[in-house]
């Protein structure tokens, strides 16, 4: 959970925007209900299944299925269909991926402030509030309040009886088709792109239309709603046993590979693994130099060659040393000209060629590195290396500071490649394993307990 601070502070400037705008659009056609009466509301607009009580009370660490799809109220019919695990239904949910502490791979212990067990269950808040409906509880924070916290004092008999004493008013505006028409605007705006904004909104219109919702509500629902389109893709670095494993970085010029690099030869080596770094794009001195810097912070060798060389003939040299150390990682860095694409394919193709001459199993990754302030520009890139080369797997960099994260979202919808890890900051631990539920979190602005 210590990450998901950063994350989530880090992460400001897209849940801001989300927040402000779901705070406007809640306000616009809301009615405000006194705090005393918001267990009933929302008791009202969302009954709980017999037996649901136990769960935990926060959306996100609950799971995916908060409340039952009511049969007579369908989704709007222009919508579209929704996300391949529609269900609300508990029997029909797919088995949640196993978020890993590690952000690269099992084998590797986890580094750093990795460690923090985040796929653990948290532990239930000491008095979940049993009547509470369970995603939809106004304020889960303060649902972990342990009893030596002081507690607001309750209202008097009267004060309830009259909705005040103490409890901020609530407002709740009805889930109708122009509110569904705002949320998407607002997710459109944070770059999720259209049709994931609209299947996002599609789920959490299922079953619901007609009820009245708070702001709070609402982050907590479209959280779940982009967690679960973001499961299916969160998975670590795979680590194979044959080593050393060759991991071929690619990206455009200023995407934050070298920095990526840096980061996870810094992680693997603080978890006990031999690394090797090949500083494969020979045509920029900087680009070397910058990573001859991160190698030295790492502790890590960086092999260069002369400006201006062939990157395939450092990659074979590079592989080769790696091999004779007994290297477990081999961190290939490449050039992002996209200037003229040919070029770069060919760059990319010969050096797999030339490392298949070692290894032909190699490269064991090809790790596209995104950066997040491109927003909607950064599904453009995926298709185009793609094309010019073998991506297995994305890390996103610059989440914080930009009010584009939500371009994450439509990555996962739209090309279902593996999220491996995420950048936020530029320092060694500003890169985590990519957790769906506190992305999903950080990026609509709502508190984990
Ligand atoms: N805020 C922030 N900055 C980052 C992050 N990752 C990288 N950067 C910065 O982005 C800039 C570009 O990063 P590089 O790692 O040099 O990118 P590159 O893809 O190697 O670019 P070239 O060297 O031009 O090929 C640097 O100033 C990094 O410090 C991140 O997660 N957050």
């Amino acid at each position: 959970m210590a990450f998901f601070k950063k994350l989530k502070d880090r992460m400001f400037r897209s849940s801001s925007k989300i927040d402000e705008g779901l705070e406007a659009i809640v306000e616009e056609g809301g009615v405000e209900e006194s705090g005393v009466e918001v267990a009933a509301p929302v008791d009202d607009v969302m009954e709980q299944p017999a037996g649901a009580a136990a769960e935990l009370p926060q959306a996100v660490e609950t799971d995916h299925a908060p409340l039952p799809p009511e049969p007579a109220s369908a989704p709007r019919d222009a919508r579209p269909a929704p996300s391949p695990a529609p269900a609300r239904d508990e029997a029909a949910r797919a088995p949640m991926p196993q978020p890993t502490p590690d952000p690269m791979s099992e084998p590797a212990p986890e580094p750093q402030s990795k460690t923090e067990p985040k796929a653990a269950p948290e532990p239930a808040p000491e008095t979940p509030p049993p009547a509470a409906p369970l995603p939809m509880t106004p304020a889960p924070v303060a649902a972990t309040l342990d009893d030596t916290t002081p507690k607001p004092a309750k209202p008097g008999l009267f004060g309830r009886l009259i909705g005040r004493g103490g409890a901020a008013p609530v407002v709740r505006r009805v889930l109708d088709d122009d509110m569904l028409e705002q949320l998407e605007e607002l997710l459109i705006s944070a770059d999720m792109g259209v049709d994931t904004a609209l299947r996002v909104t599609a789920n959490m219109a299922e079953g619901r239309l007609g009820r009245k919702l708070s702001v709070q509500e609402i982050k907590e629902l479209m959280s779940q709603e982009i967690a679960r389109i973001m499961e299916p893709v969160a998975k670590p670095l795979p680590l194979y046993p044959r080593t050393p494993q060759v991991v071929l970085v690619v990206g455009v010029n200023g995407s934050g590979k070298t920095t990526t690099i840096g980061k996870l030869a810094s992680q693997f080596r603080a978890a006990g693994k031999k690394v090797v770094i090949a500083a494969g794009d020979t045509f920029r001195a900087a680009a070397v130099e910058q990573l001859q810097v991160w190698g030295e912070r790492a502790g890590v060798p960086v092999l260069t060659a002369p400006e201006g060389s062939d990157p395939a003939s450092l990659a074979f040299d590079a592989m080769t040393q790696a091999q004779a150390d007994g290297a477990d990682l081999l961190l290939i860095d490449t050039a992002g000209r996209l200037q003229n694409r040919g070029d770069l394919m060919e760059e990319l193709a010969k050096i797999v060629r030339v490392i298949r001459k070692k290894d032909p199993t190699a490269p064991h990754n090809t790790l596209l590195v995104l950066d997040a302030t491109t927003g909607q520009n950064a599904l453009n890139q995926v298709k185009v290396f793609r094309d010019i080369s073998d991506v297995s797997g994305l890390v996103m960099t610059k989440l914080d500071g930009t009010a584009k994260g939500g371009v994450l979202v439509a990555l996962a919808d739209r090309f279902g490649l593996p999220i491996h890890a995420i950048g936020v900051g530029e320092q060694i631990d500003d890169l985590s394993p990519f957790d769906p539920e506190e992305f999903a979190a950080a990026l609509v602005g709502l508190d984990l307990a």
